[in-house]
């Protein structure tokens, strides 16, 4: 699969431009702020129906503007798919595929598969909990539809039992019986997702250490690893042991939106201790292995999207990526650089069909 044209219109501060891509390498240079990432997420745009970097979907319509068309053609499985998203000023959001406007955009997900590496990623490794949550919570839905009705349903009923927690407080008041019935609809749908998550991570953490290992030629060692309350005991034990402490803060301290993802290097916090180009180098591997997965349950090769990958990563690095996308494994792949010479020089040596787009 591959986007051959995109138009651009309005977008961020894009005003008005018109792409022709290659099959395989196309790269977008030119100096800080020009507008490199702002493509990119053009094309996240038609893939996703909004913006990866913004989701406030007006900033997205460039300044003194009403409106913003993006539009692109892309080619899978030998048929055009051509993909319009278009936002105006005090209306809705349009997403047409072949001329045809989506009632609901949910039905466009998964159309246009496509993973994006970006700086913007580091907050995977420095914000909390809930954003590596929401990563593995992402590969698993495109997996199992269930899954995610499962996690809207805990979140649901989260939100009431704390809620009841509060009215307790509130009131001076207990009611055993009301809360043992949410106790036991989340310890059903806990364990599920508690499950769920651990087998996905089996299968994950290996791909994503084939990977790195890759890029780094083996030369550090890296965990990434499944945390998880349901690990000591079943939710409705903890539910039990945390009672006193969730009525006296008035929120449910336990139970799987506790749940997170270790990431270490050498054995200790790769936030504290990895160097910037050793939590790239993780972030990296760690996004391939979600376009494996992607790759697999779409059954097409994912778009890539490399925005700004090769700062803060040494020479043997850049090479070892640069191999692994050379590899059949890997489609179209997108890039932005600051520096012309470099991203030259990077994709000549893959021997590939490559333009380079001077912004
Ligand atoms: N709605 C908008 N209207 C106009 N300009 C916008 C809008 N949203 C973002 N911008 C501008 O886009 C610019 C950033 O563009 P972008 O992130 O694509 O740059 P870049 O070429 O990738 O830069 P760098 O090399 O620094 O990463 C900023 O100047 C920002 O103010």
């Amino acid at each position: 699969m591959h986007l051959k044209n995109l138009s651009i219109l309005n977008y961020k501060n894009v005003s008005d431009k018109s792409f022709e891509f290659k099959h395989k390498i196309n790269c977008f240079v030119g100096k800080n702020g020009i507008g490199k990432t702002n493509i990119l997420d053009a094309i996240f745009y038609l893939a996703n129906g909004k913006s990866y970097f913004n989701p406030i979907a007006l900033q997205n319509i460039k300044h003194n503007e009403d409106f913003f068309v993006v539009d692109g053609i892309f080619e899978k499985n030998d048929k055009n798919e051509h993909v319009v998203c278009s936002l105006k000023k005090g209306q809705k959001k349009i997403i047409k595929r072949n001329g045809k406007a989506y009632e609901r955009f949910s039905e466009h997900i998964g159309l246009i598969p496509l993973v994006i590496i970006s700086p913007s990623d580091q907050d995977l490794i420095s914000e909390g909990s809930e954003t590596r949550r929401k990563f593995i919570d992402t590969v698993i839905s495109q997996l199992d539809a269930v899954y995610l009705q499962e996690l809207i349903q805990y979140q649901k009923i989260i939100m009431q039992r704390n809620a009841l927690l509060k009215y307790f407080a509130v009131n001076y008041t207990f009611d055993k019986e009301t809360l043992s019935i949410y106790n036991e609809q989340l310890h059903h749908l806990g364990t599920s997702i508690h499950q769920k998550r651990k087998d996905f991570m089996e299968l994950f953490v290996p791909t994503f250490q084939k990977y790195h290992q890759q890029i780094t030629n083996s030369q550090e060692q890296v965990q990434l690893k499944y945390f998880s309350q349901l690990d000591e005991a079943p939710l409705l034990d903890l539910f039990e042991e945390s009672l006193a402490k969730d009525r006296a803060v008035q929120y449910t301290t336990v139970g799987t939106h506790k749940d997170d993802l270790l990431l270490e290097i050498e054995n200790h916090s790769i936030k504290k201790y990895g160097s910037q180009g050793q939590q790239k180098s993780f972030l990296i591997a760690l996004k391939l292995a979600q376009f494996d997965f992607i790759k697999k349950q779409s059954g097409v090769l994912p778009i890539l999207l490399f925005d700004d990958i090769f700062d803060k990563l040494d020479a043997f690095r850049v090479q070892q990526i640069v191999e692994m996308v050379n590899d059949e494994t890997f489609g179209q792949l997108f890039i932005t650089d600051t520096h012309e010479d470099r991203t030259e020089l990077i994709v000549k040596s893959t021997h590939l069909d490559y333009e380079i787009f001077q912004l």
